[in-house]
Parts: structure tokens; C-alpha cells; sequence
């Protein structure tokens, strides 16, 4: 993208945030860049007539008063722009933020996020105040008021100087090539350090959070942590130092550039008017304009410069915008059928990276509609990759998987992800009520108190959160509880649920969702004691009864009801059938559930 298509597009962004903002920000652009001019002038005119032939009242009278109102106006509209600009900023920062994180949103797969540039550009694009454009336009206006200054007191000091104004302007020309070259420099920086910072606020959050604090504390390792956080910050300090010096050296001799020359003007300003060449108005113009064009090249020079960065890290923000989808919605989308034959996996193919290793190899498999089917195999076989690929938040790399024969591909996305339950291995806990970690299954019905009772009852959590104190209202946080909760009389707020309570609450979660095509339960009860585990797997044999279902699970004994029973080992599908044929068979599944079976007995002789 251009430089000039990248402003644009951010000018274009702060117009829409506010319009009447923007128009106010360039009216008091345009006033702040004439009044210093016009304070010029009118000084200029006050002295000529005080020290010419005749003056009076009345002829000082009428510049003395523009005089005034210019320094009334200077002062009164730096305050306005202040405040219109920090209120369009702040409008310009939602309506980037709501691009930026729409077009997060609108990555459908899991892909992108492991993709360690897209998420130092995510980084650098969400940094706090550079996805505002905002800023874009505020080095726009700086740079208008700068050229409006510029522009007067050129004019000005041409009529008394020509010589003089070409040796001032020319002098800023060394300014701007360096000034551009920092501010490259800076967003170079910007780029090169956000790697670093995104491991520093991992070590920082891992010190900080309460998941693991407690491993933190048990093993020692705060101090580890804390040597490895600093480690980051200061190998991003040694980056940040040395554009810090090279910025030092340029700055100096900047500043002892600009000295020399308008300490040269003054001194040929001094002596020419002694030489009478020059009135005292003159003389105050030629002082005023040196320092006015002075400041005010050096400071559109450093708003260009900002505004070179500030381009660079929008260009971040544009890049996320526009990041390629990595699952690539159907040019021309197919209905998905209600699920009546069954999905079919055939010959899929699947790698997390094209340097990684084979997870699937030729995968072929059928899950027949209305059927309960149990996957199993061992540690890492790819029994959670399968589920992710049905859930489509990948593509197989080869093959296809077929839902009543329609390819997954040639559906939309959303319209699959709304025919789908699942609770994931590793769920999500939400530091929200206990009613909205239930209702977020179905935004519809996060209000519905009903279904979500039911869908708790379901996932045999509704005792536990009855028994809360504010019940379904409870807190699940204490990372929010404010004052109001902590001076709440009900006992309950902010409540922390034991492993095992967040599981059957995400359970609950995917069972607002029972009438969907496909229930996935990947691990339901890894954390549930034996009551609660035997519990689940009652209700769900109850509910899965007549509708397609996948349960993952190293318990075995919860698959044995299931219709179907599929092995992965290898990538592949290696056996498939019943609990009895499958045990029968004497193959790998038999030899798990022997084992299981087996150490129950152990126990039991022991006792
Ligand atoms: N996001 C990922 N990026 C790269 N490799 C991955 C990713 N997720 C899983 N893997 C790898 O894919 C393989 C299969 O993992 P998967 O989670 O599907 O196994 P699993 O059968 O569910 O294992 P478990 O029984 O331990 O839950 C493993 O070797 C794992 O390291």
C-alpha cells in the first residue's frame, strides 16, 4: 500500500469516526497557523509607528487590539484543539478498534494464530494508540499549521530579505532527510522489539495470573520467570538504546545547525539595521520570522517524521485488515443438509505446517447420522485434530470430509459452526456469571434462564451453581468482584468452581445446544470424580440416544454404549466396531481396555 493511499484510508477513518470533529480541527489549524503572522505584523506596524514622525493613540490603537486578540486567540484555541483532538481520538480509537478486531473475527481458523508475524503485526497494530489514524490526522493538521506559518513568514521575510529566507529555508533540508531517517528508525523498532515484548508480557502475565501462581509458587520459579521477563526488556533495550543514540547525535547537530543560522540572521538583521537599512518594525520581523520559520520548519519536519511512523504502523493495521482468510469461504456456497446419512472422512490428509509431521494419514471414516461413536487412541494419535477439522477450523491438507455427501469446503462456515455442540478438551473459563458461562453456548438464549437451568441440569451442574450464593447470578471471578460485590451481604460473589464444577459448566454450555446436528465431546470428564463421571455419561447416553454424537475418552468404560467404537493410531483409522467386536478382536483397543479394566480388579483384590 502507498503512503498516499495509507493516508487516505486513515483520514478517511477519523472523517467517519467524526466528521464535525475533523472539520473543527482544521478551522482551528488554519486560525493557530495565521495568528502568530498576524501578531508579526501588527507588532511590526506598532513599532513603525511609534518610532516614525508622529505617533498617537489612535494610530497604535487599531494593531495594538489585533495584537491582543491574536494573543487571546493563541491562547484560547490551544486548549480547544487540545480537547477536540484527545475527543477525536478517542473516536477514531473505537472505530479502528472495531476494524481491527472485526477482521480478527473474521479469521474463521485456528491457522493465523499460530503464526508468530501475524501476531507481532496483531501486536504492533493493537499497540495502545497506533491503530488510532487519528494520530495520522493530527501530524496532517500539525504540518497545515506549520506550512501556514511557513508560508506567511516566507512571504514576510522575502520582502526584506530574499537571501536571508533562502539560507533559513535551506537549512531546514538537512532537517527533514533526518528526521525522516528517525523516524524510519522508530518503527523499525517498533517492528524489531515486538517479539520481545510479546515474551515479556507472556513471563509478566505468567508472574500475575492466578493459573499460575500456584506452580509458581510451589516450584519456585517466580525468580526464573522474573530473570527470563527482564531478559526480554533488556535485549528490546539494547535495540531501543541504540536508535536512542543515533537519534541523540542526529538531534544535536540539528539543534547546532538551526542555532548557527538564525544566530547568523539576527546578527546580519542587528547590523543592517543600524546601518538604517532596516526600521525597528523591521527589525522585530526579521527576529519574529526567524524564530517563527525556524520552529515552524522543525515542526512540521517532526510531524512529517511522526507522521512517516505513525504511516508505517497503520500500514500493520491495513496488513491485519486485509490478512488473507485462511479457510476460503465457497464462491458459490451449498446448503448444508440436515444430517440424515451421515459425515464421511475421506482419505484426509492432515500437518499443523508444511514442515511438521503427517497428525492424519489417509483417514477414512464414516460417522453415521443418529449414531453414538467413541473415538480412541493413544496420547497425540489425533483424535482432538479430527474433531478440529469437522468443526472446520482447519482443512485437511488432502482429502475431503463429506457431510451428507456435501464437501465441508463448499459450505459456509458460520452455517456449519451453528449445526454443531462441542465441548473441547481444553474448554474455556469464563470470568463471567455462571449464567452467562452456560447462555454463551447460544447467544440467543443467554437471557433464558429456563434453557440454561436445563442445560445445567443436563450437565448435572445445576445443584452445584444452585447452591452458589447469588445462584446462577454468581460471579465465577474474583479477578472483577469491585467494591459493590465485596460489600454485598449475599455470600458467593466472585466465587472460584473447582476443576471438575468449570468442566460439567462447559458441558452445560455445549448442551444448549442439544438439538444440533452433531454433539462433540471431546474429554467431557477427564476432571469429574466417579459419581459425577458415571452421572454424565447417564444423562449424555440418555441424550445422545438417536442423534450423531463423537465422544473422545481414555476412560473407556463411557464408550462402551456407544454405536460405534473407531481407533486412530499412526493417523490412520485401524479398527472400527462395537465394544463386543472390537473386543473380540483382541486389537488395540481391546488391549487399552483390559488394561483399565485390569488395574480396577488389582484395586479391588487389594482391598
Ligand atoms: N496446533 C498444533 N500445532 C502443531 N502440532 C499440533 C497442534 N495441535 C496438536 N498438534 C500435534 O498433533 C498431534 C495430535 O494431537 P491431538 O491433540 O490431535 O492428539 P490427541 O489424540 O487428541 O491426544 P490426547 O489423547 O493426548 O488428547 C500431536 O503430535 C500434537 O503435538
Amino acid at each position: 500500500m502507498s503512503r498516499f493511499a495509507a493516508t487516505r484510508s486513515a483520514v478517511f477513518l477519523t472523517w467517519q469516526a467524526a466528521p464535525h470533529l475533523a472539520i473543527g480541527r482544521v478551522l482551528v489549524m488554519v486560525v493557530q497557523g495565521v495568528a502568530p503572522l498576524a501578531a508579526a505584523w501588527c507588532t511590526k506596524y506598532t513599532l513603525d509607528r511609534l518610532t516614525g514622525p508622529d505617533p498617537s493613540v489612535g494610530l497604535i490603537a487599531p494593531p495594538v487590539l489585533l495584537l491582543a486578540l491574536s494573543a487571546l486567540l493563541v491562547g484560547v484555541l490551544a486548549p480547544v484543539d487540545n480537547y477536540l483532538g484527545n475527543e477525536h481520538g478517542r473516536r477514531a480509537e473505537l472505530v479502528a478498534r472495531r476494524r481491527l478486531f472485526d477482521a480478527v473475527a473474521r479469521l474463521q481458523g485456528l491457522r493465523r494464530f499460530e503464526d508468530p508475524e501475524f501476531l507481532n503485526r496483531l501486536r504492533v497494530a493493537d499497540s495502545p494508540g497506533s491503530s488510532a489514524p487519528c494520530q495520522i490526522l493530527s501530524q496532517l493538521l500539525s504540518v497545515g499549521r506549520a506550512l501556514v506559518v511557513i508560508g506567511g513568514f516566507v512571504t514576510s521575510m522575502l520582502t526584506l530579505s530574499p537571501l536571508l529566507t533562502a539560507v533559513v529555508v535551506l537549512a531546514a533540508v538537512p532537517a527533514v532527510l533526518a528526521q525522516l531517517a528517525m523516524s524510519r528508525r522508530r518503527a523499525a523498532l517498533l517492528w524489531n522489539t515486538s517479539p520481545l515484548e510479546r515474551r515479556e508480557v507472556f513471563y509478566s502475565s505468567l508472574l500475575t495470573q492466578i493459573q499460575a501462581a500456584k506452580e509458581i509458587r510451589l516450584f519456585g520459579l517466580a525468580g526464573f520467570f522474573g530473570d527470563r521477563m527482564l531478559a526480554e526488556r533488556r535485549s528490546a533495550d539494547v535495540l531501543r538504546r541504540g536508535v536512542d543514540r543515533r537519534d541523540f547525535a542526529t538531534q544535536t547537530g540539528l539543534a547546532l545547525l538551526t542555532a548557527l543560522v538564525s544566530g547568523a540572521g539576527l546578527v546580519w538583521a542587528a547590523f543592517t539595521a543600524v546601518g538604517g537599512s532596516l526600521t525597528a518594525g523591521d527589525l522585530t520581523m526579521v527576529v519574529a520570522a526567524v524564530a517563527a520559520l525556524q520552529t515552524g520548519i522543525g515542526g512540521a519536519v517532526a510531524a512529517v517524521a511522526e507522521l512517516n511512523h505513525d504511516l508505517l504502523v497503520f500500514e500493520h493495521f491495513r496488513d491485519v485488515e486485509r490478512t488473507e482468510p485462511d479457510l476460503l469461504e465457497p464462491a458459490v456456497p451449498s446448503a448444508l443438509p440436515v444430517l440424515r446419512r451421515g459425515i464421511e472422512f475421506r482419505d484426509v490428509w492432515f500437518r499443523y505446517g508444511e514442515d511438521l509431521p503427517w497428525v492424519l494419514a489417509g483417514v477414512d471414516l464414516t460417522i453415521p447420522a443418529g449414531s453414538a461413536v467413541g473415538l480412541v487412541g493413544h496420547n497425540g494419535a489425533g483424535k482432538s485434530t479430527l474433531v478440529k477439522l469437522l468443526c472446520r477450523l482447519y482443512d485437511p491438507t488432502r482429502g475431503a470430509i463429506l457431510w451428507d455427501g456435501v464437501d465441508l469446503r463448499d459450505v459456509p462456515v458460520a452455517e456449519l459452526r451453528l449445526r454443531i455442540g462441542a465441548v473441547f478438551q481444553d474448554f474455556m473459563c469464563y470470568d463471567l456469571t455462571a449464567a452467562e458461562n452456560i447462555g454463551l453456548g447460544d447467544l440467543s438464549a443467554i437471557t433464558d434462564l429456563d434453557r440454561i437451568e436445563a442445560a445445567g441440569r443436563n450437565a448435572g451442574v445445576d445443584a452445584t451453581v444452585r447452591a452458589l450464593g447469588k445462584g446462577y447470578r454468581t460471579l465465577l471471578s474474583r479477578n472483577f468482584a469491585d467494591e459493590a460485590d465485596e460489600a454485598d451481604e449475599t455470600p458467593g460473589t466472585g466465587v472460584f468452581l473447582s476443576g471438575g464444577q468449570w468442566q460439567k459448566l462447559a458441558t452445560a454450555r455445549a448442551m444448549l445446544r442439544e438439538d444440533r446436528d452433531l454433539m462433540i465431546l471431546d474429554e467431557p470428564s477427564s476432571g469429574l470424580d466417579a459419581d459425577a463421571e458415571h452421572d454424565l455419561h447417564h444423562r449424555l447416553r440418555g441424550l445422545r440416544r438417536g442423534r450423531t454424537s463423537v465422544l473422545i475418552s481414555h476412560r473407556l468404560g463411557a464408550l462402551r454404549d456407544a454405536d460405534l467404537i473407531i481407533t486412530l493410531s499412526g493417523g490412520r483409522v485401524i479398527e472400527q466396531g462395537s465394544h463386543q467386536a472390537l473386543l473380540a478382536r483382541s486389537g488395540v483397543y481391546a488391549g487399552l481396555f483390559r488394561k483399565q479394566a485390569s488395574g480396577y480388579q488389582l484395586e479391588e483384590l487389594a482391598q
